[in-house]
């Protein structure tokens, strides 16, 4: 039971609709795509408030309306294979609909087909599931003053794993009483990438917030960081994994002047080569192995934000 005599307000809230599932397909060529989202959609606005504290739902656009829109503005929208478009439009419409909704949040996650190859030839309509990993994008827009839309958009890629073989070290660490780890002068590296990038959007008139967005190449940018996640990757011989995410981060912020902030977070899957030497002695440490043991847990986890610094220019 709560005890009427604490003194407590709502501090925050958000509701609406998570988990949408819908695939969209694009018939306008005999090329058709597809895309297969889970959506989720939240509102907020201080109208909102009786709803929790007095059981008043005369503000709730109920969840099941929510959903509906989905639906509803993917069989309108032209920028569905947009994901940040699509999700600001979802957001924008729900302000744009109930003037007492402050804020819409909505989060999109693609998952992936890749076209079938049958015969050696990219097929028409016929697809795969490539993966787990998954493109998404976070945006929250809100009402800002003289009829302004301000919108914080972010996207990611999520669980793009990796593994390469040779080109990474680990060396010159601390060593004391604790420690049981060999140095590594090239050991396996692979990790499942988690990449989330920030775009600067300037505060616009409601009317020109879509345009406005609509200037940003994002579906140029989704495949540019995840090619040089990838390059980088592959290529740096990696002296940590903290050095190679900082290349990777850097060089997505230098690529585009839209980009303010990246983050990655990239657990270090480690494989440890098996001690054979039990077995007539078979070499399999350091220069002589070629059977590891992947270690499902436990995982590094290096994280961290690279952020453009101020005054420096956005080529
Ligand atoms: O790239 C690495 N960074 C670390 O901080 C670390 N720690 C560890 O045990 N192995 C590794 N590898």
């Amino acid at each position: 039971m709560t005890n009427p005599s604490v003194n407590v307000y709502l501090d925050k809230q958000e509701y609406g609709k998570d988990k949408v599932r819908l695939l969209k397909v694009h018939r306008d060529s005999k090329i058709h795509r597809v895309d297969d989202l889970t959506i989720r959609c939240l509102l907020s606005g201080t109208s909102f408030t009786t709803s929790y504290t007095e059981a008043s739902n005369k503000a709730v656009v109920a969840t099941d309306s929510i959903k509906n829109t989905c639906y509803i503005l993917a069989k309108s929208s032209k920028v569905v294979d947009t994901l940040e478009l699509f999700a600001s439009e979802l957001g924008n419409h729900f302000l744009n609909t109930y003037n007492w909704v402050d804020g819409a949040h909505v989060t999109i996650i693609r998952h992936r087909w890749a076209r079938m190859n049958i015969d050696g030839k990219p097929h028409t309509h016929s697809f795969w599931r490539d993966g787990d990993e998954t493109r998404q994008t976070d945006i929250f827009i809100k009402r800002g003053a003289n009829g302004r839309r301000t919108i914080e958009i972010k996207s990611a890629i999520a669980g793009l794993l990796v593994l390469k073989t040779t080109g990474s070290s680990f060396e010159d660490f601390v060593r004391d009483e604790y420690t049981t780890l060999r140095e590594a002068k090239d050991r396996i590296l692979s990790t499942c990438v988690d990449a989330t990038w920030e775009f600067n959007v300037p505060s616009v008139q409601t009317e020109s917030l879509l345009p406005t967005l609509s200037q940003i190449p994002f579906n140029q940018i989704y495949d540019s960081v995840r090619d040089v996640t990838c390059k980088i990757f592959a290529e740096d011989e990696s002296a940590s994994v903290q050095a190679t995410l900082y290349k990777m981060a850097a060089q997505s912020i230098a690529n585009w002047k839209w980009l303010d902030r990246v983050s990655y977070a990239l657990p270090n899957r480690h494989f440890f080569a098996v001690d054979l030497s039990y077995f007539r002695g078979t070499k399999n440490l350091a220069e002589h192995a070629d059977v590891y043991q992947p270690l499902s847990d436990p995982s590094g986890l290096i994280t961290a934000t690279v952020a453009r610094a101020p005054g420096t220019s956005r080529l």
